[in-house]
């Protein structure tokens, strides 16, 4: 069911993400620059094991992970997180806990656009990407 997550994403279109930084602590300078950034993101699969690899000019990142084990991150702002991946129907739920503090990121494919949602408290930012052919 994860296999619609395979493949190439280019981000094309970003909404409210400076404000998401913001509910996370990210600072002035790192903020300005990540609204700028128009990462990659390559999703594939080997057995049970997901690989999602976000690449940009500015940071990249790369987890490995199966669906409902927890496993620790480093995000690329730099928290140190629990995070906890599940598949949700036709949705990729990634949930991270640090300092009493929580936030998710949902992916979702439509064709070949893949919407990531990210929630921190009542900040939503929503960001399409478009598979690369
Ligand atoms: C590796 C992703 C690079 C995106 C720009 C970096 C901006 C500075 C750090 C902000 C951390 C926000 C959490 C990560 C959100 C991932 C967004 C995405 O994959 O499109």
């Amino acid at each position: 069911m994860a296999d619609v997550f395979v493949g190439t994403w280019n981000l094309k279109e970003s909404k409210n993400f400076d404000d998401y930084m913001k509910a996370l602590g990210v600072g002035f300078a790192t903020r300005q620059v990540g609204c700028m950034t128009k990462p990659t993101t390559i999703i594939s699969i080997d057995g049970d094991v997901i690989t999602l690899k976000t690449s940009s000019t500015f940071k990249s990142t790369e987890i490995n992970f199966k669906l409902g084990q927890e496993f620790d991150e480093t995000t690329a702002d730099d928290r140190k997180v629990k995070s906890l991946v599940t598949l949700d129907g036709s949705k990729l739920i990634h949930v991270q806990k640090w300092d009493d503090k929580e936030t998710t990121l949902v992916r979702e494919v439509d064709g070949n656009n893949l919407t990531l949602t990210l929630t921190l408290g009542d900040v939503v930012s929503t960001r399409s990407y478009v598979k690369a052919e």
